[in-house]
């Protein structure tokens, strides 16, 4: 099987709720310190909501106006460096309200994909301030298939169960996943990744925001279900290089999609 390597960056940040300047900054920053090091990053992936954090009360007021000025940021940063962006996501305002937005950008900065988040989060009150999405969310990075999620999207299996039958051999998650459910986190990420033999790359954020703390742990899984690289819980770049032959090594070995029995299967509308 030929060696498909992709190197992936994930900026795990501390996010100033309700503070887009800061963000805007730290985030400029972090980006530059992914992209100073010897081997130039494939993909760079952020976490979720970074430019406003959890700040729903105020969100109308600060979410990035159809996106604008990230659009512009990371369509000029992703063709100056010749890098694939997953620009975590954002709150996005339009017309029919704020969206929990991701957005993508390829090498020559042109943007190749979007996703609204499906699944809304209501222990924070998410369905009280942002609009649901209407679709799944797929891209393409650099020639292969990835499904886009976002945080809650996690706990439900058959999103990234759908996304891989769609061809996906990566999942990227976004994601704010406060303490005290790191066991959760884990434990999800692993087993999306064992269940559709993918490639799971999931950033959290870290710090505080208010009563809540964040405890980072942005991990990247093979589709084995073995974590090769995971952070602690300080703000840092983590940097894994992947190799998604392993993808269909590993679905050659297990052949769980030649296995399904989709005629019992009954997900219930
Ligand atoms: O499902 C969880 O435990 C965390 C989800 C979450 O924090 C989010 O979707 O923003």
């Amino acid at each position: 099987m030929p060696f498909k390597p992709m190197r992936v960056a994930l900026l795990q940040m501390h996010i100033e709720a309700g503070q887009p300047e800061a963000n805007f900054t730290r985030l400029q920053e972090m980006l530059q310190a992914a992209i100073n090091g010897e081997t130039k990053p494939d993909v760079i992936v952020f976490p979720e909501m970074w430019n406003t954090g959890y700040a729903l009360d105020a969100i109308g007021g600060i979410a990035d106006d159809e996106g604008r000025r990230t659009r512009a940021l990371m369509a000029e940063f992703s063709r100056r460096h010749g890098v694939n962006i997953v620009a975590g996501s954002i709150a996005e305002k339009r017309d029919a309200g704020v969206f929990n937005t991701i957005r993508v950008f390829d090498r020559n900065g042109e943007e190749a994909g979007d996703y609204d988040k499906l699944h809304l989060f209501r222990l924070m009150d998410e369905e009280k301030h942002l609009q649901p999405g209407g679709k799944i969310g797929r891209t393409t990075l650099d020639g292969e298939s990835a499904g886009l999620m976002i945080c809650y999207d996690i706990r439900f299996p058959e999103l990234a169960r759908t996304l891989a039958l769609q061809g996906a051999k990566l999942l990227i998650v976004p994601a704010e996943w406060p303490n005290p459910r790191l066991h959760h986190w884990r434990t999800l990420l692993t087993a999306r990744a064992i269940e559709n033999q993918m490639y799971v790359i999931a950033c959290n954020r870290t710090g505080v925001s208010g009563s809540t703390s964040f405890f980072g742990h942005s991990m990247v899984i093979d589709p084995w279900g073995e974590v090769i690289a995971e952070a602690g819980e300080e703000e840092t770049v983590l940097m894994a290089d992947i190799d998604l032959a392993l993808v269909d090594e590993v679905r050659g070995r297990i052949p769980v999609f030649e296995d399904r029995r989709p005629d019992f299967y009954d997900f219930g509308k």
